[in-house]
């Protein structure tokens, strides 16, 4: 049957509505994602709740889902737009078509639709409120908040430890990829993921070597209650702050933070490392940024940034043992070149412990 995607421009695009799914129409913020592959890991990124994910890539599904690279427990997008959906698959680890994944979570799935003329649309007005629906006529858009918190309803509710590693790493979850867990039980760590609003004193009680703030949905500014604990967090562990978590440092710490156009959603960001003098491509998946004159007299220093743009794609601080990415060096999908970030921050632990002991 026919489907139809609504912008709050005004425009609405005809394609398939493929999914035998009870629901008639959703809402969310429309995005797109450049990326050739990896549309299993964006569809189950928490990062991504509540939007309308448009792939770019002309053909998604040739591989289906497997049981393995989930980066959370269920898909978190509101809907999926594509040209063409590939109904079968191809490869042997695979556990679901596309279309039998999203059916299975009541997603609808629109396809035939002229993706390019989207992208268009949104690099012009920006990621805007839309509607899928099976309806052509009577949008009625913007009856959701889209700009809603969202973190409390994908963080984990109860602290869990995994791994018996060396260093032990606190994971704040605002909706946390499990390719970070993964990333730091790789480098021998062990790690305890924590609740969103876990209190500064619970932390401490658990007496972390270091702390990592993860990425999450939403926009940051909708998390004022966080940040005087995530204060007294960086002046005492050494910290890492990726995506959410970077933009949640530095409000923290005094700065401010402010949403782009479209946002960067692909896995060939170039990227600009200041202090190494290289460039790398990189995985992202972000609309806010951490906006660069409101760092000033915070502590925090302008390390990497994006080469279409110029926004900040990362910090450090002159004194405290502290480095934030708005990238994912974490990657899945996308290259691994920036995952030297969380040797960095093993180093930057290990260094610190050594201060500590011979100032103790
Ligand atoms: N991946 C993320 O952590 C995204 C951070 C934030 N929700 C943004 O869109 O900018």
């Amino acid at each position: 049957m026919k489907g139809y995607l609504h912008l709050q421009s005004g425009d609405i695009y005809e394609g398939n509505w493929n999914t035998n799914i009870p629901i008639q129409q959703i809402e969310g913020e429309v995005v797109f994602y450049t990326g050739m592959t990896g549309y299993q890991e964006v569809l189950t990124d928490p990062s991504y709740k509540d939007q309308i994910i448009v792939f770019t890539y002309p053909l998604i599904g040739n591989y289906g889902i497997n049981e393995e690279d989930f980066e959370s427990k269920k898909p978190h997008v509101a809907g999926v737009v594509v040209y063409e959906a590939n109904m079968e698959t191809s490869h042997y680890q695979a556990a679901y078509s596309l279309q039998e994944y999203l059916e299975k979570w009541e997603i609808p799935l629109l396809s035939h639709i002229d993706t390019r003329a989207i992208v268009k649309k949104i690099r012009a007005y920006g990621s805007m409120p839309a509607l899928i629906s099976k309806k052509q006529e009577n949008s009625e858009l913007g009856g959701q908040s889209l700009d809603s918190e969202k973190v409390s309803h994908v963080s984990e509710k109860l602290m869990k430890t995994y791994g018996k590693g060396s260093l032990h790493i606190v994971l704040i979850d605002f909706g946390a990829k499990n390719s970070i867990l993964s990333s730091l039980l790789k480098r021998d760590c062990q790690v305890t993921v924590v609740p969103y609003n876990t209190s500064y004193k619970a932390v401490t009680a658990i007496a972390p070597d270091g702390v990592l703030l993860s990425n999450g949905p939403g926009n940051p500014k909708q998390l004022q209650d966080v940040l005087p604990t995530i204060r007294q967090l960086v002046e005492t562990y050494p910290t890492l702050g990726i995506c959410l978590g970077h933009q949640l440092v530095a409000l923290a710490l005094g700065g401010n933070t402010k949403k782009l156009l479209f946002g960067h959603r692909g896995a060939n960001h170039p990227i600009k490392d200041y202090q190494k003098n290289r460039v790398f491509m990189s995985s992202q998946n972000h609309s806010y940024v951490v906006d660069e004159d409101s760092i000033k007299g915070t502590g925090l220093v302008g390390r990497f940034y994006h080469l279409h743009d110029q926004s900040v794609e990362g910090l450090i601080h002159k004194d405290l043992p502290l480095q934030t990415v708005q990238f994912h060096p974490e990657a899945n999908p996308g290259p691994s070149e920036g995952d030297y970030i969380f040797d960095e921050f093993l180093q930057m632990i290990t260094e610190n412990k050594r201060s500590a002991a011979l100032y103790a």
